[in-house]
């Protein structure tokens, strides 16, 4: 199923456990992002990404206004910063219980393995994994619970940039396998460039939309696109 992600004039606030202050981090909001769209948010540290993504997970609830995802729960699929893998249990049982949890045939654990390139570490142990392919582990438990809405916060960030841009094309092809509905947290302009269809530019406190970028090149693409420099200096522009 398709889903469409609807924020509609979105409050949310928080209280600064240092100050006591009341922060404002959304007033008045509205973000729409169409049925299998990715769409990228980028914006300064504390702006609200973070905030927003969680609104979208149900993992936070605004204060005002309406967080709409097609009606129903979908399934969500989410990778994180860090990997935060099982670290007691194989690659394969990290990637199986995901799918267990989520109701999802076990059949799907071995071909989302082969794809993200860890047949031959299904029976290892994530300490002896890489970053990159711990990161990899992740991202195969996020895809095998074939997920309505895919939800990525600063996936590539903590990796080293050739091991990100190797992930990032991989992210791509499975997104041309099986396109959904996506958000996508990054501070780097080019990711956002390269894997969204739209990018979002965050800014000020309350958050504004203060830059839109329509993406529309075609997939697959090349991180090597002068287009996409193209759009990720006019979103650094947007940012600064
Ligand atoms: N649960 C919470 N309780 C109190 N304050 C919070 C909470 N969650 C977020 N905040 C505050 O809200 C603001 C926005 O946080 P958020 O993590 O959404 O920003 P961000 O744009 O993702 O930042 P970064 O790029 O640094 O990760 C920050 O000032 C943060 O301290």
């Amino acid at each position: 199923m398709s889903v469409r992600i609807s924020l509609d004039r979105v409050d949310k606030a928080f209280t600064n456990r240092r100050t006591g202050e009341r922060q404002q981090i959304f007033r008045d909001f509205s973000l729409t992002l169409a049925p299998d769209e990715l769409v990228a948010v980028v914006g300064g540290s504390g702006t609200g990404k973070t905030t927003l993504m969680h609104l979208i997970a149900g993992l936070e609830r605004p204060d005002a206004g309406t967080v709409s995802t097609g009606g129903g729960r979908p399934r969500l699929g989410m990778v994180f910063q860090q990997p935060r893998l099982l670290d007691w249990t194989s690659v394969e049982t990290n990637v199986r219980l995901a799918a267990t949890a989520a109701g999802v045939d076990t059949a799907e654990v071995a071909p989302i393995l082969d794809a993200v390139g860890l047949t031959d570490y299904a029976r290892s142990y994530p300490s002896v994994l890489s970053g990159g392919q711990r990161q990899r582990v992740a991202v195969a438990r996020a895809f095998v619970v074939r997920p309505e809405v895919l939800l990525l916060d600063e996936p590539f960030s903590a990796l080293d940039e050739l091991t990100a841009r190797r992930l990032r094309l991989l992210l791509q092809q499975l997104w041309l396998r099986t396109p959904r509905t996506g958000l996508l947290v990054t501070h780097n302009a080019l990711e956002a460039a390269f894997l969204a269809d739209r990018v979002v530019v965050l800014g000020g406190r309350p958050a504004e939309v203060v830059g839109e970028y329509r993406i529309d090149r075609p997939r697959p693409r090349s991180p090597e696109d002068p287009d996409l420099f193209d759009v990720h200096r006019r979103i650094v522009a947007a940012l600064t």
